[in-house]
């Protein structure tokens, strides 16, 4: 089938290389020409495990190409994938600004039957919003086109998404057209292989299905943190407590895991974005309220942690950050933890020797320019690197090389073998074994006050 994907970020990209790499032929278009050239030469925007290889071979292949516009003449496909960005506008709701640009765009092109696929996160009723912009700009052009506007929402993870394209739990399709889904169910066919994956309900609904995801999750993890917030102060093991919980089948063992808070591009924002969805209903979200707080809280646990042990004055304690990005597995920092702690100790006169297997490029451009100028920030390019003198390690991001480091060396390059566990990815007996302090999240005996 031919297709064109709008929008070659973490969806786009990954969107139109899996596709191409199921033999469809894929245009992806994006209007930031700088990551287009360098997508021809083959070089990624993003750190993604898998996805080079098959962009790389299906554009050597003739089925992936790349355009920096609609009016490309290569473009013009009976489907079109929306995958730009919806960042959070002032208020926290999804600002739709790119999903409309490009809503007139194909308004402005399609001349004949067009499926257009929203896999942007947006809220309820975009796809209304999207089909009337569509309609208003063939009515410029004195043309009557029939065309579906279908809300088909994404849930790859950033680190898995290759995998999770490939192999989705569910293919969720808002649409109440027989000839769109007529369409998609022949997209996604082979994806269907092993058993039937699509699951067909109205636009809205599948609009809602994508926050309802995200929100439930996040509300898993901020559930989790306030748990383990109790433990460090009634002496209970919240590792013992995950484990005992996600035996049970109902609860599961996934997303249980509490930790310095959860961060990215997609449940800060989405969780957010409900939130005022809700208000513009008159409805208040008093749940959703409390997991968003107990998230911005938890993104403060470290930082707290290490106050109470040092005491209020950090000038001149020197600290080693092992990750910076908001998960393992990804370049990707937008709204990670790890800059709410830099930016907290930064501000009490610390210095941080900070190491991340991928996202150094990205903390070099993205970080304040004056905690770099300042000296108190240092990117370093080996994990050992950031201990030397070290008054502690703070582990923020589980990337495995940290999950089994050598704490003899360790030890013998930090001033102080103190280490905040910010994942609990360490054993504290053993740890402690070691002649290490060792201070977790919700491990008990660590009560803040
Ligand atoms: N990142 C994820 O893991 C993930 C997963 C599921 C869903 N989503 C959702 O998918 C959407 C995209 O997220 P992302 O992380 O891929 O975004 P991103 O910021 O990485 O990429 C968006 C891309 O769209 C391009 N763009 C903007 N306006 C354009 C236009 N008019 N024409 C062509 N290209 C244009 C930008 O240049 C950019 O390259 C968001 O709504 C997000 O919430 C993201
Ligand atoms: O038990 C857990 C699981 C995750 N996290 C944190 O939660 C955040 C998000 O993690 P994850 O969901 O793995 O990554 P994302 O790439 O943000 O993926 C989420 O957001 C995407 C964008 O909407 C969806 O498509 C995915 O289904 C959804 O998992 C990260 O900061 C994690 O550290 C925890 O703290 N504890």
């Amino acid at each position: 089938m031919k297709l064109t994907v709008i929008g070659t970020g973490y969806v786009g990209l990954v969107t139109g290389a899996c596709l191409a790499e199921m033999g469809n032929a894929v245009t992806c278009v994006d209007v930031d020409e700088q990551k287009i050239a360098r997508l021809r030469e083959g070089i990624l925007p993003i750190y993604e495990p898998g996805l080079e290889t098959i962009v790389t071979e299906n554009q050597k292949q003739g089925r992936l190409r790349f355009a920096t516009s609609l009016a490309d003449p290569g473009a013009e496909a009976p489907v079109y994938m929306i995958a730009v960005g919806t960042p959070p506008g002032e208020d926290g709701s999804a600002d739709l600004q790119y999903v409309l640009a490009v809503a007139r765009d194909i308004g402005r092109r399609i001349s004949q039957y067009t499926v257009v696929l929203d896999k942007s996160t947006v809220p309820v009723g975009t796809a209304e919003r999207v089909a009337g912009v569509i309609r208003g700009e063939l009515q410029q052009r004195g043309l009557s086109v029939d065309f579906d506007v279908v809300s088909n929402p994404e849930f790859l993870k950033e680190g898995d998404a290759v995998q999770d394209f490939m192999r989705p739990d569910r293919i969720i399709i808002g649409s109440d057209s027989e000839r769109a889904r007529e369409v998609l169910r022949e997209l996604y066919a082979p994806f269907m292989r092993t058993h039937e994956r699509i699951i067909f309900m109205g636009v809205r609904d599948a609009e809602m299905t994508k926050y309802a995801a995200n929100s439930m999750l996040a509300t898993k993890i901020s559930f989790m943190n306030e748990i383990a917030g109790l433990c460090d102060r009634m002496g209970v093991d919240v590792e013992n407590v995950r484990l005992g919980i996600g035996s049970d089948s109902r609860i599961g063992y996934s997303f249980i895991y509490p930790g310095a808070g959860y961060g990215g591009s997609c449940f800060p924002k989405d969780v957010r974005a409900l939130i005022q969805m809700a208000r513009q209903t008159g409805f208040e979200p008093m749940l959703l309220n409390a997991v968003e707080a107990r998230n911005h809280a938890q993104q403060r646990v470290l930082y707290q942690k290490i106050l109470q042990h040092f005491g209020p004055q950090l000038a001149g304690r020197s600290f080693g950050l092992w990750g910076l990005s908001f998960k393992p597995g990804t370049d990707d920092m937008r709204e990670a933890p790890s800059t709410v702690l830099l930016r907290d100790l930064i501000a009490s006169g610390a210095r941080v020797k900070a190491y991340d297997p991928a996202a150094l490029e990205v903390a070099r451009r993205d970080l304040p320019r004056t905690w770099f100028e300042s000296g108190q920030l240092q990117l370093v390019e080996q994990q050992y690197d950031a201990l030397k003198g070290a008054d502690a390690l703070v582990l923020i991001t589980e990337w495995k090389p940290f999950r089994h480091p050598d704490f003899t060396l360790v030890k013998t390059l930090m001033k102080s073998p103190i280490v905040f566990d910010g994942r609990n990815q360490y054993d504290p007996a053993q740890l402690r074994g070691l002649g290490f302090t060792h201070i977790g999240i919700g491990r008990g005996g660590e009560a803040i006050t």
